[in-house]
């Protein structure tokens, strides 16, 4: 039970966001398996939000916030930033967004991540996209990113390595075990993996009638359809006069 404010909030959620229903994809997958570079192609293609929690947590150092140096300390270590403060983050930044689908993207890392978003947001993941890479692949791909990232370097790429191994696995198998994994073998070359990508996420596919410029297009035959209507109807009059 937490406080009543946490309880009220958690009534007012019911599995919605702000009211809203929402649909999450947690994208897992070691460090430097491609996580961000196939969310960029998702966001283009399917019009979700992409929200990685390595990049929240890494903006939250930035922005001088009080829990900044013990977040800084940690990526710095490759351990995972206790759930409050990322979930914090990620639920911010879901309200944000407007959005109604987002693609979580390095979270949650372990089972507290797990257990705590659950309780917290009360959503349940649509399915697990996950990016299945070898080690070897992994540590090539994070040595050439040149981020300047403080966490990429090789002593550091090994913890994470372990930590992956350790604690995100288990969240993947205990995702598996309930039939929500869509795994995806990413140690192929980047337009490779997006096609094995698009096969999962095809019913997502934006109609172009569901798109802005779409909108304004059916309104714009919709209308013309009207005046030629009334211009037949008239002309059908006039005739028969
Ligand atoms: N399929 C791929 N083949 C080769 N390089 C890739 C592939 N996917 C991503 N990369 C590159 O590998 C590095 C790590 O990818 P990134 O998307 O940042 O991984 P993650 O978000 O999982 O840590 C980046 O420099 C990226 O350009
Ligand atoms: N849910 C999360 C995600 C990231 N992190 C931290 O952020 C670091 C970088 O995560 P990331 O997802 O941006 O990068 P990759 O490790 O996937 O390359 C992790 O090693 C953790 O220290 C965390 O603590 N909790």
């Amino acid at each position: 039970m937490g406080t009543a404010a946490e309880v009220a909030d958690k009534e007012t959620n019911g599995g919605l966001l702000d009211g809203k229903k929402v649909t999450v994809v947690f994208v897992l997958g070691g460090p430097g398996s491609g996580k961000g570079t196939q969310c960029a192609n998702i966001v283009k293609r399917y019009g979700f939000t992409h929200l990685s929690a390595g990049d929240l947590l890494r903006a939250e150092i930035k922005s001088g916030s009080e829990n900044g140096k013990m977040i800084q300390e940690m990526i710095k270590d490759g351990k995972i930033v206790p759930s409050e403060v990322t979930i914090k983050l990620l639920h911010r930044a879901m309200l944000e967004s407007g959005n109604d689908k987002f693609l979580i993207d390095g979270f949650p890392r372990n089972e507290e991540n797990r257990a705590a978003f659950e309780a917290v947001t009360n959503i349940e993941p649509e399915f697990v996209l996950f990016f299945d890479c070898p080690e070897e692949e992994m540590e090539r791909r994070i040595l050439g990113r040149n981020q300047g990232r403080e966490d990429d370097n090789i002593e550091t790429i090994r913890k994470r390595f372990k930590v992956f191994l350790d604690s995100s696995l288990p969240v993947i198998k205990y995702y598996e075990s309930i039939g929500k994994v869509r795994k995806i073998d990413a140690g192929k070359p980047v337009d490779e993996v997006f096609e094995s990508v698009k096969t999962i996420f095809a019913k997502y596919e934006t109609k172009w009638y569901d798109t802005p410029r779409g909108r304004t297009m059916m309104l714009c035959i919709g209308g013309f359809m009207l005046v030629s209507a009334a211009v037949a109807l008239a002309l059908r009059k006039r005739n028969s006069r």
